[in-house]
């Protein structure tokens, strides 16, 4: 009897303990919410993921006759440094990555990764003039002045990795 009443009572204290930090994590982000100032720009779809590869046309093979997927030709973006290749997915896109030119930015990637491996994430954004001059105030670094005409032929640039938990974020006018 005494067992159960304690078990009914520790039963209580865990829920009113439980509500308690509830609250607290409601009434933080709550108060978070207040005082940031809600950004003129939004996130949107995640519109591909690039892997860097050590042989464009054992990739391309790959994805098309083992995976069965849909593959695109191979396009030199020499603005970039690099050729491409899309895999369509459906619901996003692969993007193959090979280095084009001396001064290629996947070339030091390959010269780490010998096998190829993830590049870099491309999300769309609505407003990149937008998304770079709040990101400038929070001193995420981008790494070019201006946005580039990407791959889609729309602007975009790219965050340092160093600044979003190790991963290349490539952020995509929409
Ligand atoms: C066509 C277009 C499109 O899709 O529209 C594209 O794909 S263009 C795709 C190609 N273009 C780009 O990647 C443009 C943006 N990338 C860059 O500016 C550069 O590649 C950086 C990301 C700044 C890396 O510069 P760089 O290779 O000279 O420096 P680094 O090798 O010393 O790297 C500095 C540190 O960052 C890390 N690091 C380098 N590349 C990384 C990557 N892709 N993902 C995660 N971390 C990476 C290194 O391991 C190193 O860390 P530790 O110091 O700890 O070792």
């Amino acid at each position: 009897m005494a067992a159960s009443m304690g078990r009914v009572a520790a039963g209580l204290l865990t829920r009113s303990q439980t509500s308690a930090s509830t609250m607290r994590t409601l009434s933080m982000s709550q108060s978070l919410t207040q005082n940031t100032p809600r950004p003129s720009w939004k996130l949107g779809r995640l519109n591909h993921i690039a892997i860097a590869v050590p042989d464009l046309e054992k990739a391309q093979s790959f994805y098309k006759n083992v995976l069965g997927a849909q593959v695109s030709e191979t396009v030199p973006l020499p603005e970039h440094g690099v050729y491409t290749i899309f895999v369509e997915l459906g619901n996003t896109k692969l993007e193959l990555l090979y280095p084009l030119g001396e001064k290629s930015p996947i070339a030091g990637f390959l010269q780490k990764n010998k096998a190829g491996g993830m590049h870099h994430v491309c999300i769309e954004v609505d407003d990149i003039k937008a998304a770079m001059a709040e990101l400038k105030r929070k001193k995420i670094r981008i790494l070019s002045e201006e946005p580039k005409i990407g791959a889609h032929g729309k602007p975009v640039i790219f965050l340092h990795p160093k600044d979003c938990d190790g991963v290349l974020i490539e952020l995509e006018q929409a």
